[in-house]
């Protein structure tokens, strides 16, 4: 057996929402890690997000944490136009990475660090593509894998958000929340996307000035499969994942959020979640566990960067689409050998 390292010292880049909830994740939840230096553009952030941790450095440069000796390991998560620089960075380290959807804002730079890393010459980057962990998702990917239901057909995804954060634009429903469809799509099915087609309905009252929403987006995969996703992110009410996979031999969903159901005063219902930190939590620590204890080995698994890559491709050609509503075929490097599946 494979002699287990010390604890793994990680530094987190990036102490906003998500950074400072996987602070608080490697510090309480998970086993083999804690938090050995935070960094953010915005000191303050990043010292309150330094509260959380036992003998945690603070830095506002992601370069000076990773020149640490206390730094094995990072966790990216600045906003995406920021990871390019990161990754580098930690490349240069050798460090391994957890980098948070998405890899890059596009496919030209998400290219640019898919070669950095094949010069490395080994996998770095484990990408935040938290449903992969989700008990709903493993389950439906797991019967799929089985066969039981036959070929694949088709795919509807629900994506829903209570409202968008200020400064959202149309691009962004693809870039920031279809991503991770279009990760699911890839993952559920074994298939590569080769064609997006973005169909956007009149705007939602509720959806800021200019801002179209909701959006009706459309996959072609290379096996075949049409997958249709429904983006809204001004729905009001609550924070809804749903999937439902239509193959030969029966269909299977998930995302319906019927764990709990209540019947009282004469009514019957349950409660929807009310964004992703709530209704993603546990699937968030699975990664989170998961990348700690492949790293502790001296293994990188789950997404990859050329998940992230290909991801980046297809959003190119969804917000092209998004443009005239026009179906565009994605651009798609080869794929190294260093990602075979
Ligand atoms: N997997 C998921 O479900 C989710 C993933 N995300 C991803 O997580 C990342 C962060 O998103 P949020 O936490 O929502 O953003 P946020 O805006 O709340 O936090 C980002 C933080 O990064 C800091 N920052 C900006 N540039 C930096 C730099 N060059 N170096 C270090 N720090 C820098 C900012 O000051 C801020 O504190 C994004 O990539 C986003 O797409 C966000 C929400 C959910
Ligand atoms: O990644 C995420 C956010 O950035 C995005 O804004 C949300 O729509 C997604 O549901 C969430 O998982």
């Amino acid at each position: 057996m494979t002699p287990r390292r010390r604890t793994l010292g990680v530094a987190v880049i990036g102490t906003g929402r998500m950074g400072a909830d996987h602070v608080r994740r490697i510090e309480q939840v998970v086993s083999g890690a804690r938090v050995s230096a935070v960094v953010d553009v915005d000191a303050e952030r990043a010292k309150s997000a330094a509260a959380l941790a036992e003998d945690c450095a603070v830095h506002t440069d992601p370069a000076a944490a990773m020149a640490s000796p206390d730094v094995d390991a990072v966790v990216v998560a600045s906003p995406g136009p920021a990871h390019e620089a990161a990754l580098l960075a930690a490349f240069a380290h050798g460090l391994p990475v957890l980098c948070e959807k998405p890899l890059t804002p596009d496919a030209a730079s998400a290219l640019r660090v898919l070669r950095a890393e094949q010069d490395v010459g080994r996998r770095l980057v484990q990408v935040g593509f938290m449903r992969r962990w989700d008990a709903e998702y493993r389950k439906l990917k797991s019967l799929l894998d089985t066969g039981q239901l036959g070929r694949p057909l088709m795919l509807h995804n629900r994506h829903r958000n209570v409202a968008s954060p200020p400064g959202w634009t149309s691009d962004m429903l693809i870039n920031d929340s279809v991503t991770h469809e279009m990760d699911v799509t890839r993952w559920l099915l074994g298939q590569e996307i080769t064609a997006v087609t973005v169909l956007t309905p009149t705007p939602s009252g509720n959806a800021p000035d200019g801002v179209r929403d909701p959006q009706f987006v459309v996959f072609e995969t290379d096996g075949g499969a049409v997958v249709d996703v429904e983006i809204f992110v001004n729905c009001g009410f609550g924070y809804q994942v749903q999937a439902e996979v239509v193959c030969e031999g029966g269909t299977a969903r998930v995302g319906d959020g019927h764990a709990l159901v209540t019947h009282a005063a004469g009514r019957w219902g349950g409660t929807v979640a009310q964004d992703y930190i709530e209704r993603f939590a546990d699937a968030y620590d699975r990664e989170v566990q998961a990348w700690v204890d492949a790293t502790r080995r001296g293994e990188v698994t789950g997404p990859s960067t050329w998940d992230g890559y290909a991801v980046a491709a297809v959003c190119e050609a969804a917000v092209r689409s998004l443009e005239d509503g026009g179906r565009v075929a994605v651009d798609l490097a080869e794929r190294p050998a260093l990602y075979a599946p």
